[in-house]
């Protein structure tokens, strides 16, 4: 399974770029009984070189905000921002979308998804009246920062509802950024008690194409509704795998 890397500057002797992924990421990947890779140099015009070796795609969370220019604003100058990441999966997206390779995104990677399709985003939720503080308590420990913090409504009759078992979940809550105009074709399927669209799927997909705006690998084996959307994941990764075996 393909993770789109991330980049930063870490604070090491060496002043060039790293390429990262967080472990958490790679090993709900492999729990899953899937091998996550990252073609750490890949740029947009190497998807379709790419695209065809893996079952699926998982759009990570990252610190790193989209960039606004991507739809049509102006970054904040407190932005961190990942260009190389944008670059690739502004088209990484449509590209898995038209070949059918089942599709996930979390924080970071469902923003990615709803601005690739013509979407946009709140710059700073917390700066908008009747919107809720998304953020982490950065100064915490992990843990803090990753525990559940609100409900979300899941549309009756949706996956969502299917894997939680019920009209409303408990989840976590790391972000600055958030769905305003939703992009075309994404149907909004799960909601915060502000409002705010939490989880979608892109309708008419002709593989899993769905996004969420918390973070199921978080201690996803602790927690039956993050762990049963993975699964739903995985399982559809394991389809692509037989369709690709069959060619
Ligand atoms: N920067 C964006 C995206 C937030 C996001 O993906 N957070 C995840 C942080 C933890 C991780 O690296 O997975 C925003 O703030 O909205």
């Amino acid at each position: 399974m393909w993770l789109p890397a991330c980049h930063r500057h870490l604070d090491l002797d060496d002043p060039g770029g790293y390429t990262v992924l967080a472990d958490r990421y790679a090993a709900a990947v492999t729990q899953l009984g899937l091998q996550p890779v990252l073609f750490p140099m890949a740029e947009a015009g190497d998807i379709p070189c790419l695209l065809p070796l893996v079952d699926g795609v998982l759009l990570t969370g990252s610190p790193s905000n989209v960039e606004a220019t991507h739809f049509g604003e102006t970054a904040l100058p407190t932005d961190l921002l990942d260009p190389r990441r944008d670059q690739l999966t502004m088209r990484l997206v449509r590209e898995a979308l038209d070949r059918a390779v089942p599709l996930f995104g979390v924080c970071r990677g469902l923003q990615e998804i709803n601005v690739a399709l013509g979407g946009s985003l709140y710059q700073s939720l917390h700066e908008h009246s009747g919107m809720m503080d998304h953020r982490e308590p950065r100064d915490e420990d992990l843990a803090v920062q990753f525990a559940e913090r609100h409900e979300v409504l899941l549309e009756p009759g949706s996956a969502f509802a299917h894997w939680a078992g019920g009209q409303r979940a408990l989840v976590n809550s790391l972000h600055g950024q958030g769905i305003r105009r939703l992009g075309e074709g994404l149907v909004a399927e799960a909601h915060a008690p502000d409002g705010l669209v939490e989880g979608v799927r892109v309708m008419g997909a002709p593989a899993f194409a769905y996004a969420v705006q918390w973070h199921p690998e978080w201690r996803h084996e602790q927690h039956p509704f993050y762990q049963r959307t993975l699964e739903a994941f995985a399982q559809a990764c394991r389809g692509h795998r037989k369709l690709r075996d069959a060619d």
